[in-house]
């Protein structure tokens, strides 16, 4: 018989119990896919007692994932704890020096650590694969190094945060407040162990330092991408943008220019008919463009058990096959440094405040953003019971710093209350 493929996992959370299930329902189909069996020998988790709801009785049970990584019993290591420091990384570093392969799901890990792990993993003949750690179920980490690796490509973007896309649209949908509906994302499997993490776009951010690397060819960047997350969206932006025919996401973009290599990960409006806008829920949309391509666009979901189960599985059922590729696509060396581009392209913005209703208020708030260099394309005041209007503004095309003046000349109006919200408004 051929040799089987072992795999020990480290995490039996929401991700980890998906795969014990996948590998326990589809062990002939797995078989027969790759030409061998795909086994589970070990596993490990915090609480060995708790019920999971399937059995591990034929696995060992290791409560340190150091030595479950390093076990001569294990050929492909399978990461699903979460961090990017502690069990995770030790555990990761342990298997790669061990020569084992590795299959993970933490794209924190990756975004922070990714370069050094990739450059272990060369030295010791090892794979990491990682599809599950952007985008759930979608193949997107497959798309951009197989199925794409011959386009030059000019940009990647997308919602890749379930939780936020989830909780941005059931405010919409539902009228539902954001405290009910985190704790929903929840029971669904979404959130990260610190869903800060997931609000604050952070998450959604280690995703799109992941795409950009492997896209540009340039060393994972965390800490370059630009980072906001939907925690200030109240639900009268979301009702204002859907008046003005837009809807509110957390929108990555990654893009390569003169300027340097751009990455940002914040809430912007987009065109409520567009793909983007339309999509709903917890489900996830990657677009892809390239010189030969022209545009490419994935859609799927973005989070929770068996999604994300399913992306685990095909980086394993590769490594069944015998497919070995650079973690980012191509040799880790070989990735370079870009300098982050310091400014966005120009975009229009939505601009919302709350403008004391007194003759020549709407004057001076014309100067100020005709004094920046801001021009008006739409504007709308809406019907208010006290002396204070909710009036909304949209640009025409502005920089990101003109738009900064212009907020400070509104602020020193003195007839508007408070910080006005202002969102970049994406051209798809
Ligand atoms: N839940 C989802 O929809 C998705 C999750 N991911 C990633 O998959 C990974 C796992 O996520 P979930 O399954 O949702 O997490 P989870 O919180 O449901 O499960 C984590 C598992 O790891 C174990 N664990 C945590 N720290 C440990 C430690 N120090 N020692 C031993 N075991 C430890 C826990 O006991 C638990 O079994 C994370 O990196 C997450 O970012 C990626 C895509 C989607
Ligand atoms: N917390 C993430 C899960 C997948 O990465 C999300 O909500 O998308």
């Amino acid at each position: 018989m051929t040799e089987p493929l072992r795999l020990g996992i480290a995490g039996l959370g929401t991700v980890g119990i998906g795969v014990v299930k996948i590998i326990r329902r589809h062990a002939a189909l797995l078989e027969a896919r790759t030409g061998r069996p795909v086994v589970i020998t070990a596993v490990s988790a915090r609480d060995a007692t708790k019920d999971r709801g399937v059995s591990l009785k034929d696995y060992a049970w290791e409560t340190d994932p150091v030595a479950l990584a390093t076990r001569d019993d294990v050929d492909v290591f399978v990461e699903l704890m979460g961090g990017h420091e502690g069990p995770a990384r030790l555990a990761t570093e342990a298997a790669l020096a061990a020569g084992k392969d590795v299959v993970t799901a933490n794209k924190a890990l990756l975004a922070i650590h990714g370069q050094d792990l990739a450059e272990r993993a060369e030295a010791n003949g090892s794979v990491i694969r990682f599809e599950a750690a952007v985008a759930g179920g979608i193949p997107v980490i497959k798309s951009l190094t197989e199925s794409l690796a011959g386009n030059e490509i000019t940009r990647v973007m997308g919602v890749m945060n379930g939780t936020c896309n989830y909780i941005l649209t059931q405010m919409e949908a539902t009228g539902r407040g954001y405290n009910a509906l985190f704790e929903e994302c929840g029971k669904l499997g979404y959130l990260e162990a610190d869903p800060l993490l997931d609000v604050g776009g952070i998450d959604a951010g280690h995703k799109l330092a992941l795409l950009a690397s492997i896209a540009f060819g340039t060393k994972p960047a965390f800490d370059d991408v630009k980072l906001e997350g939907i925690q200030r969206i109240a639900i009268e932006d979301i009702r204002h943008a859907a008046d003005m025919g837009y809807r509110i996401k957390l929108l990555g973009v990654a893009q390569r220019s003169a300027r340097g290599l751009e990455q940002r990960m914040t809430p912007c409006l987009v065109p409520a008919n567009s793909p983007l806008g339309q999509l709903e829920g917890g489900t996830n949309m990657v677009v892809i463009e390239g010189d030969a391509i022209e545009q490419v666009v994935l859609r799927g979901p973005g989070a929770g058990e068996g999604p994300t189960a399913s992306a685990v599985m095909g980086d394993v059922l590769d490594i069944a096959r015998g497919l070995r590729i650079s973690t980012f696509g191509q040799p880790a060396k070989t990735l370079s440094e870009e300098p982050a581009a310091q400014t966005g392209l120009p975009a229009p913005y939505y601009v919302r405040m709350a403008l004391q209703d007194k003759p020549g208020a709407l004057a001076k708030v014309a100067a100020a953003l005709g004094d920046a260099g801001v021009s008006i394309h739409r504007m709308r005041q809406y019907d208010h019971a006290t002396t204070v209007a909710p009036v909304l503004i949209v640009t025409h095309k502005c920089t990101s710093a003109m738009l900064e003046q212009a907020l400070e000349a509104l602020a020193a109006t003195g007839v508007v209350e408070g910080a006005p919200v202002a969102l970049r408004i994406e051209e798809l």
